[in-house]
């Protein structure tokens, strides 16, 4: 007799182990990182989303909450081949269901055949396959969290100070840690700022830089976001990483669509189109931008030519689709904390 379940959109089920007890519904995606469990697993990005490893052990180094990226674990639940007993506490303290003992090979090729699909999980002693099934019929697609940003961002504004050279507007989509600590280690203030923050309200903090963080959804359940870019285009250097890549696209013309699967995970190649180097990086994401609008497309993804880094030197912006603050992952583009604040000292031409 199994003790735990996960329920298929379809409806097929998979037995597995419990590891942390509870139910669970969300998004099932998975990331092929092999290390950085921590980190991915408080990636507010993961919001509404049930994370499967691929790689089949997962917790071998503890958990140590430096690592974390955000003050919660995100995704609803997380599926492995095997959980180490320290990540397994970890979970079952924060609430977490947990299930193992799971063919992560068949599983991840069903995702990547039929794509992220909508899923039910139900663990423990007393545990029934329909206690999975009913978590799955209650499971909403992703763009139907419309307001999937209030789970994540700062209620009330904060500051994070660097040197104070420069003062950086970050809407907190989601944001991760490291976004933070990347740009006051260059000796930025972080002004830490909710999602849905008024154009009114920039204007009196008076930034150097707007920058959109990453954060879970559909990019187009961020309407507040793309009226900022929408309103500073020209007058503020703006940049965004993930998400904030689709949300500064969709405000200065361009679209977004859901990729099949994603790509989550720590070996991403990106060819950079004018130096023609390719980096190693991290990524979370299942969206993707579709149409650049006004930008410019500086890099894509190697595996599928999507769009990675967009531009424009006209209008002074500057965004990614993958995670240069690398936690977890390869450190090769960090420099794009560098480009940020150089936009700053570089006058920009007006919209229109
Ligand atoms: N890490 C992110 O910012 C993810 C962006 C968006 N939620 C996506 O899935 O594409």
């Amino acid at each position: 007799m199994s003790d735990a379940y996960l329920a298929l959109e379809g409806g097929r089920v998979l037995e597995a182990r419990a590891r942390a007890p509870g139910t669970a519904r969300g998004e099932l995606v998975f990331t092929t990182a092999y290390t950085g469990y921590e980190e991915s697993l408080t990636d507010p990005s993961y919001e509404e989303q049930v994370l499967t490893f691929s790689y089949p052990l997962i917790g071998n180094y503890g958990v140590r909450d430096e690592r974390f990226e955000s003050d919660r674990i995100h995704p609803t639940a997380a599926v492995a081949l095997e959980l180490t007993d320290d990540v397994a506490e970890w979970l079952t303290a924060e609430g977490v269901p947990a299930i193992d003992h799971i063919d992560t090979r068949d599983l991840v090729t069903e995702i990547r055949d039929e794509g992220a699909m909508k899923c039910g999980i139900a663990a423990g002693p007393e545990v029934t396959p329909e206690d999975a099934l009913a978590e799955l019929d209650a499971c909403k697609g992703m763009s139907e969290h419309t307001d999937i940003g209030a789970q994540v961002s700062v209620d009330e504004r904060y500051v994070v100070e660097g040197e104070g050279e420069y003062d950086v507007a970050l809407i907190d989509c989601g944001a991760k840690g490291s976004i933070t600590s990347s740009l006051t280690d260059r000796g930025a203030d972080v002004h830490v700022l909710p999602y849905d923050t008024t154009p009114a309200e920039i204007r009196e903090l008076d930034p150097d830089v707007l920058f959109i963080s990453n954060g879970p959804g559909d990019p187009a359940n961020f309407g507040a976001a793309q009226e900022l870019v929408e309103e500073f285009v020209g007058d503020l250097p703006i940049a965004g990483i993930c998400l904030g890549q689709q949300v500064v696209a969709r405000a200065l013309g361009g679209e977004t669509e859901k990729m099949v699967f994603g790509h989550r995970g720590v070996n991403q190649p990106v060819r950079d189109l004018r130096s023609g180097r390719v980096v190693m990086t991290t990524q979370n994401h299942g969206y993707t931008v579709s149409e650049p609008g006004d930008l410019d497309v500086t890099q894509v993804n190697v595996n599928d030519d999507t769009p990675e880094g967009l531009d424009s030197d006209e209008l002074g912006v500057l965004t990614r689709q993958y995670h240069p603050e690398a936690n977890p992952g390869p450190h090769d583009s960090l420099d794009f904390f560098d480009r940020v604040l150089e936009l700053v000292d570089r006058p920009v031409a007006t919209a229109d």
